[in-house]
């Protein structure tokens, strides 16, 4: 297994994807910065005019320094505005970047390792961790070097008034800026993890809740699922409340550190003025100055909180675009044409446990085999190996002489119309779902394979004919509605092999016998049958036995 990347590798990696937005970038930066000192020079000039009109400040312009306040304010705001509408464009852009590269991923991962992962804590994954790490990139990023150039400014300032001055604020900003993010980081990182972890489960829970309804239903499991609910919410509520915690603590830190810091630079400036070292002027700027620079500083410390769940799904979303494919995509071979299928000396096993041993087979092109066979003895994962969705433990598979290793994935994808035991429909009119197939077919090519696989009739009977939505039928369509559905698609399809992993499992009499004739139609294709029904074994040239994993 691979190891956990640490926070810091989270927030290395994550940078990295900041680079090719350099310049928005540190345009944010220089708005934040100036931003900033108009904040802190709001109360630094009214102290000044305060002095001046009490004498203890060399006479200055009044008026001239009414403007200044006044452009001070309004610019603040105009420059608060536009270092965040940069920091936005930054993060929205960033994360589509990584909406791209996530979906790329699960397409690469596609169905070997997808089929093992929990469903709802990758829409989990996609949803909620990917919009959480905006966080990191519009508030995170930025103020960390605003801070940084900020606070190198203000101690500057503070090195011209006194250097003790410079080294208390130094130390106030570090204790802001470091030690606290630092303590609230060590005690909130595994509740932070356990928090995203807990939020994708509950998501996988909900999901399969959804779609086992019926299921909980009949067996009375109402109670026993909406308890376990209830603890799961509880447990998320009693990780979030923790959080708050300490972020509760890390908040009146931060402003007992301000006071406290305040005091200190006080006091420190009034015994340098006792001592004849500065003036009043000094100890009040130095005072006011401390008091008002914490803007930046405390913005940092106070992402500390928030930091802790963004680095958890940061975490989460570079885990997943590390991960490796099982099998990786073939391109740039010279083209294969569809022939004879040879299975040789094939064993597979999922993980551990053995499902096919030494099989060997030559599926002759034309043909129409069927394979037998009990329930688990991989009949499908023969299919699915034909299909290269997973590569065999030992031995190959080839078609026209050719390992299906070097056979071009795309190639392969046209070799092949697929009907699973489950037909998927998506929310599209049924002409489309059909459509698939052959993208671009004409309707009468849709209409002529929704004949030969019996479903024609039922789908003019709909009030919108092929034009129906299938979201509007809800889950009103029945097992062999659906399954028709999936078989029309491989009769309109042009690929020269069908896989048909028990394309009657859920159809009359009558209904099968059209579609079993139509198969026999099929000129010229290639066709593999598994099913556990003798009468749809009748079509078929050859029939091979699957028992315990070979091939009898
Ligand atoms: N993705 C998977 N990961 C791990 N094990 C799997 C996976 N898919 C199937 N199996 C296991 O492999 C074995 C063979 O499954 P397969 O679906 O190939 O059998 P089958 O002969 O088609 O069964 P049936 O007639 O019931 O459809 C079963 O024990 C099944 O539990």
């Amino acid at each position: 297994m691979k190891k956990e990347l640490n926070n810091i590798q989270v927030v290395w990696r994550m940078l990295a994807l900041v680079k090719p937005l350099t310049l928005p970038m540190s345009f944010a930066v220089i708005m934040g910065v100036l931003g900033f000192i108009c904040a802190i020079g709001i109360p630094v000039l009214s102290v000044m005019a305060l002095l001046q009109i009490a004498g203890m400040y060399p006479h200055i312009d009044m008026s001239m320094l009414l403007i200044f306040l006044l452009g001070m304010a309004v610019l603040r705001g105009l420059l608060h505005y536009a270092e965040q509408a940069a920091n936005h464009y930054i993060a929205f852009k960033l994360l589509a970047i990584i909406r791209d590269q996530v979906y790329g991923v699960l397409r690469r991962l596609c169905p070997a390792k997808l089929d093992r992962k929990d469903k709802g804590n990758l829409i989990s994954l996609i949803t909620n961790d990917i919009e959480l790490l905006e966080v990191f990139y519009a508030h995170t990023i930025s103020p960390v070097l605003i801070a940084f150039l900020t606070s190198l400014i203000m101690l500057k300032f503070f090195a011209h008034l006194h250097m003790i001055a410079m080294i208390i604020a130094l130390c106030a900003y570090i204790t802001m800026a470091i030690v606290i993010p630092f303590y609230v980081n060590m005690k909130g990182k595994d509740i932070g993890q356990k928090n995203r972890n807990e939020i994708g489960h509950m998501s996988s829970f909900l999901l399969e809740s959804f779609r086992g309804l019926t299921t909980i239903l009949q067996y009375h499991m109402g109670h026993k699922r909406t308890k376990k609910m209830i603890d799961m919410s509880d447990n998320i509520e009693d990780l979030q409340s923790q959080m708050k915690d300490i972020e509760a603590i890390q908040l009146v830190a931060s402003q007992i550190l301000i006071s406290l810091s305040a005091i200190v630079m006080f006091v420190s400036m009034f015994v340098l003025y006792l001592q004849g070292e500065i003036s009043v002027y000094r100890v009040i700027m130095a005072t006011v100055l401390m008091l008002s620079s914490f803007g930046p500083v405390l913005a940092l410390s106070n992402l500390a909180n928030n930091l802790l769940s963004t680095l958890s799904s940061g975490r989460r979303v570079l885990a997943l675009l590390d991960e490796e494919e099982l099998i990786k995509d073939v391109s740039g071979q010279t083209e294969t044409s569809f022939g004879d299928i040879y299975v040789d000396n094939l064993s597979f096993a999922y993980e551990e446990e053995v499902i096919l041993q030494d099989v060997h087979h030559i599926f002759k092109q034309g043909q129409v085999t069927g394979i037998v066979g009990k329930s688990g003895s991989g009949k499908s994962t023969l299919l699915k190996l034909m299909m290269r969705f997973y590569d065999p433990t030992t031995g190959i598979i080839r078609i026209s002489d050719r390992d299906l290793k070097n056979i071009n994935t795309q190639d392969m994808r046209h070799m092949f119309a697929y009907v699973t035991q489950e037909t998927v429909l998506f929310h599209d009119s049924i002409l489309n779902n059909v459509k698939i197939a052959k993208l671009n077919a004409t309707n009468q090519e849709v209409y002529e394979a929704c004949q030969q696989a019996s479903i024609h009739d039922f789908i003019m009977s709909l009030p919108q004919g092929y034009n129906t939505k299938v979201a509007e039928l809800g889950a009103s369509l029945s097992g062999g509605e659906r399954q028709r559905i999936g078989l029309a698609r491989a009769f309109l399809s042009d690929a020269p092999c069908i896989l048909l992993d028990e394309p009657t499992s859920n159809l009359d009499v009558l209904n099968e016998a059209v579609i079993l004739s139509s198969l026999q139609q099929q000129k010229n294709k290639t066709i593999i049958l598994v099913s556990h029904r003798e009468s749809t074994m009748k079509i078929a040239d050859k029939v091979i036995e699957m028992d315990m994993g070979r091939m009898s």
